[in-house]
């Protein structure tokens, strides 16, 4: 069996740039992430957490600098549906479930990639296909929903289908904008245990502003400022970094 190599950085980002009309909203911006690991992105509104994500994901393609996937793969040099592709699942803050199909239908829809929604709901899945949608509609907690239409979710259950829909395409990084908003306490609670339990197998970059969601994320956590990196470590460490708290609090 050929196993697959295990590159040192999943994400490699390196001195980037992006300006707008001569405004920096990405500004000499470096920062690593490791195969398996949980990050979270912190920063005042502004910040360049949107444009970061944008970059990578080569929505938009960076002034200056470097970002490399998995050791090798030159970012910049592809677009967006190649990324997606390769492995690099965005989930953004909107679900974009669709609400007239069933939790289990979403999910085959969401195998079928680009195939398009007429084959997808009309192929026959394979004993390998329905196991793996099997297994990723019991780890998001949807498997007593599986039949429910999309529309009938709850807010909170409508992300996590959604996040069971970036994993049907095995990525080996997935990036999460501000998963927790609009959340109820006990849904955000149990997303911070999911985003938890994803990681490991793959990288997991969580974009968020609910400190309450990225305590209980237990990662570490890089902040952003003025599309740069302001400081790195544990959410204890950068809640008690002088610079950070000026930063958050004003001076
Ligand atoms: N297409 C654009 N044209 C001009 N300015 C832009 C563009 N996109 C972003 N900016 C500016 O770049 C800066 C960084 O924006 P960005 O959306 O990346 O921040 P953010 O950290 O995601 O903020 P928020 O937390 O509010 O979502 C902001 O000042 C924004 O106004």
């Amino acid at each position: 069996m050929m196993t697959k190599h295990i590159p040192q950085h999943i994400l490699y980002v390196d001195g980037v740039t992006k300006s707008f009309d001569g405004f920096k909203a990405l500004n000499d911006l470096s920062f690593v992430v490791k195969p398996g690991e949980l990050r979270a992105i912190i920063g005042p509104n502004g910040a360049g957490k949107t444009t970061m994500m944008d970059v990578i994901t080569g929505k938009l393609k960076p002034d200056v600098g470097d970002v490399f996937f998995r050791d090798s793969v030159d970012l910049t040099k592809h677009d967006e549906a190649d990324i997606a592709n390769m492995g690099i699942g965005r989930k953004f803050q909107k679900p974009t479930v669709i609400e007239s199909l069933t939790v289990f239908e979403n999910l085959e829809l969401a195998l079928a990639g680009n195939r398009g929604v007429f084959k997808a709901l009309f192929h026959k899945l394979s004993g390998e296909q329905n196991r793996r949608i099997d297994e990723v509609i019991e780890l998001v907690g949807l498997a007593e929903k599986r039949h429910e239409l999309g529309g009938a979710l709850s807010h909170g259950q409508k992300q996590w289908l959604e996040i069971g829909m970036l994993l049907n395409q095995e990525p080996d990084l997935l990036l999460v904008d501000e998963p927790a908003a609009g959340m109820t306490d006990h849904e955000t609670e149990l997303t911070a245990k999911l985003l938890k339990e994803i990681s490991g197998k793959r990288s997991v970059v969580v974009v968020e502003h609910d400190m309450e969601f990225i305590k209980a994320l237990d990662c570490p956590v890089t902040v952003l400022h003025e599309g740069h990196v302001l400081a790195e470590g544990t959410l204890e460490q950068v809640q008690a970094n002088e610079q950070v708290i000026e930063v958050y609090l004003g001076r």
